[in-house]
């Protein structure tokens, strides 16, 4: 798989950190008070739907013993691997992402979040001890939904909501649909078996010549293709490999991928398609993928923070205005998990929930493409 070469890439700066027109980065603990920071994070998801959040107060042990544990996961023979599999969509997957015919280089480990389903699944990752997996998981994730609570907080109160804590109380909900999930990117060279000097050395001379390093005769790599993610909001942390792409304005009216340096101690925070549909498109769900073609294995871990499936998502009324009216018809994360699982990745699903799109013979059709 090819990446297309359509739109430019450029690389994402410093420039940046002042929305200069690169990743957006919010300091989490900057002096200047709660309201300077909450405006800051509307900013950042109402012009780009994506930042990067540093100084987040995050500790760095439950994140350190859950890239132990999964880093030992993948580094299990295939078939070890496979006890955890096929993806049902959750469990252990390689190449195929969801049910319609999507693939990126890649494996993974898709979890619920809720305990009773991490100790479950534990039982076929770690056969060893899988209580010791569950609880590296619970961690982890509670260290995330308190991150994400703490986001979707400054959010309500930056927008002027009436209750600020309206979009995290949706995700704090003990039926919450939350997911994690771990992705192992291995090394462009190992795919192609071509010999890793040559392959680097080849990379780098494209790169030279192109800026970007994209050009498909460089073997430039679908890990995971374009797509926006489906929850209220998703928290994702690396290692020090890039390939994280995500698509912004450019200032003029047209959208550029832009590459997203690594940074082991930061999470980058996507805005949803939910998120979208509750604030009536003010902020907006950011289109990403990721480029696997380094030398070096890139490992993620993303946090999806989704209400219950029974959760009615509909535009709050603050977000409704005679100049803004509103834009999707309300919804239920259930079913529109049902249509996005009927979906090719790369949809934007949230198109089909626009008021005046009620067409109801367009969702969750089973639309291929
Ligand atoms: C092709 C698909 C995989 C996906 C479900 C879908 O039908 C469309 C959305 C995909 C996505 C993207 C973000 C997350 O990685 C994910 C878990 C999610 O909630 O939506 C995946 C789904 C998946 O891999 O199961
Ligand atoms: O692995 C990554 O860095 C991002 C993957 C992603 O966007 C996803 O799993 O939804
Ligand atoms: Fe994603």
């Amino acid at each position: 798989m090819v990446v297309p070469s359509t739109t430019p890439v450029r690389q994402g700066t410093e420039a940046a950190a002042s929305h200069g027109g690169g990743i957006p980065t919010v300091d989490m603990s900057a002096p200047g008070g709660r309201s300077a920071l909450s405006r800051q994070v509307v900013r950042a998801c109402a012009e780009h739907g994506f930042f990067r959040a540093v100084s987040h107060g995050v500790p760095p042990g439950p994140a350190a013993r859950l890239d132990a544990a999964t880093a030992a996961f993948f580094a299990l023979a295939p078939h070890d691997k496979q006890r955890a599999g096929p993806p049902s969509p959750l469990g252990y997957g390689c190449r195929s992402i969801g049910f319609n015919g999507d693939a990126g280089e890649l494996e993974y480990l898709l979890l619920h979040a809720s305990p009773a389903a991490v100790a479950h699944r534990a039982r076929s990752i770690d056969t060893d001890d899988p209580s010791r997996f569950s609880t590296v998981v619970n961690d982890y994730v509670g260290a995330m939904r308190q991150l994400a609570c703490e986001i979707l907080d400054l959010l309500g109160e930056g927008l002027g909501l009436k209750d600020p804590r309206s979009f995290s109380k949706l995700i704090t909900d003990t039926d919450s649909d939350s997911l994690l999930r771990i992705n192992h990117y291995p090394p462009a060279c190992t795919i192609h078996k071509i010999d890793h000097d040559d392959q680097c050395k080849m990379k780098s001379i494209v790169r030279t010549k192109n800026g970007n390093g994209l050009n498909p005769s460089a073997g430039a790599r679908i890990g995971f293709g374009e797509h926006s993610d489906p929850q209220i909001i998703s928290l994702l942390r690396a290692n020090d490999v890039n390939g994280l792409q995500v698509l912004l304005p450019n200032g003029d009216g047209k959208e550029v991928w832009v590459q997203v340096p690594a940074d082991p101690s930061a999470f980058f925070v996507n805005v949803g398609d939910l998120l979208q549909a509750l604030t009536n498109g003010k902020l907006v769900s950011v289109r990403h993928r990721v480029i696997a073609s380094a030398c070096r294995p890139r490992l993620s871990t993303i946090y999806f923070a989704a209400p219950p499936l029974h959760a009615r998502i509909a535009a709050l009324p603050e977000t409704i205005t005679a100049d803004s009216p509103c834009q999707y018809r309300p919804f239920t994360w259930a079913e529109y998990k049902k249509t996005m699982y009927s979906l090719r990745l790369s949809h934007s699903r949230l198109d089909l929930f626009q008021v005046g799109d009620d067409d109801s013979s367009n969702v969750g059709k089973g639309e291929q493409e």
